[in-house]
């Protein structure tokens, strides 16, 4: 017998602590609670309040002003934190996504409400190009539409300047970029942001599922080609290590795994091997899929909800960036 797990029926019957609810709770490995919720939130500069996204069911374009109540509910809910994407009007979208610089734009008005409101709330932005480019990649492209490395990202050290100015706790690069995470951190603290956050998208893979946040914040139509020179191959996995162990190197706080769910083996060993706080994110398609299965009956939409967000808890996850935080914080704190 050279099992570390010496069991025998039936002195061993791992059912009894099965047997009821009490029990169950007792022995649970993992919990999931509102703390562990960050909320993806999408934001327009429009006057109308709400703006439904077709392919998102439920999920909203917020206003500035619908954005600051949404903060003061985060507050309420416990939920630490809330990452806010843009949906930029067309009319000032261009080849360079010079929008992003702008520190009248959206996202420093809505970063400056929102602390004004709830200041306890954490404000994580995403540091990228996307929203902003009439091409809709997340950087500078050359005449065949290659994405530059080195000139994006002095870009992206100018947009997370913004950021900072305006207030964000958390700067986010989300873009893929080479080096960029040293970049930003030399110039946060030449700006004396030293207390600004990078969160780290270090794993962040050429995914189907992101087609429903292309609808939400409006480069869907906008998008030539695919993403695939600067986000990862999804059959690997070591190569997810490397790209965690620069953007540690060079100064990221918490690093991001995206998509979550078919990437639950990439959270564990990323954050088995750094130990440094892994966020998953739990992007748009995913949320999709759900909600959609719900709708026809076909799944019970809360349950697999839940399910799938305690399952970014026991992969190691320390947060999960989610379009469900409100609803499910809702759940949680009932
Ligand atoms: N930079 C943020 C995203 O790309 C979000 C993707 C999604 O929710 O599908
Ligand atoms: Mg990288």
């Amino acid at each position: 017998m050279t099992s570390p797990f010496p069991q025998q029926f039936p002195t061993t019957r791992l059912r009894r602590l099965r047997q009821n609810g009490w029990i169950r709770s007792l022995t649970s490995e993992n919990v999931l609670t509102p703390s562990d919720l960050i909320w993806s939130m999408v934001v327009h500069d429009g006057d109308e309040a709400r703006i439904p996204v077709g392919s998102m069911p439920d999920l909203y374009r917020l206003n500035v002003s619908e954005a600051v109540k949404a903060a003061r509910k985060a507050s309420s809910l416990n939920i630490p934190a809330i990452a806010i994407f843009p949906h930029i009007n067309p009319s000032r979208k261009d080849e360079t996504g010079r929008e992003a610089l702008n520190p009248d734009g959206l996202i420093p008005d809505v970063i400056k409400a929102m602390k004004d409101a709830a200041p306890d709330v954490g404000i994580i932005c995403d540091v990228a190009l996307d929203p902003y480019t009439s091409h809709g990649h997340d950087g500078l492209i050359d005449s065949e539409g290659y994405v530059l490395n080195d000139e994006t990202s002095e870009m992206l050290v100018q947009q997370a300047i913004v950021q900072a100015e305006a207030g964000a706790d958390v700067v986010a690069p989300s873009d893929m970029m080479d080096g960029r995470i040293g970049a930003i951190r030399k110039a946060l603290e030449a700006a004396g942001h030293t207390n600004t956050m990078i969160l780290s998208y270090a794993a962040k893979y050429a995914s189907g599922f992101y087609g429903p946040y292309r609808d939400a914040i409006g480069s869907a139509t906008a998008l030539k080609g695919d993403k695939k020179t600067y986000q990862q191959n999804p059959a690997n996995s070591d190569e997810a290590l490397r790209e965690v162990a620069m953007d540690i190197a060079e100064g990221a706080d918490m690093v991001m795994v995206k998509p979550g769910l078919p990437y639950l083996d990439i959270v564990r060993r990323v954050s088995e091997t750094f130990a440094i706080p892994t966020i998953a994110f739990q992007v748009s398609g995913e949320y999709a899929q759900i909600k959609a299965a719900s709708a026809r009956g076909w799944i019970d939409g809360d349950r697999v909800m839940m399910e799938t967000l305690l399952s970014f808890k026991r992969a190691g996850a320390a947060g999960i960036i989610t379009y469900f935080a409100e609803y499910a914080g809702e759940l949680l704190n009932d």
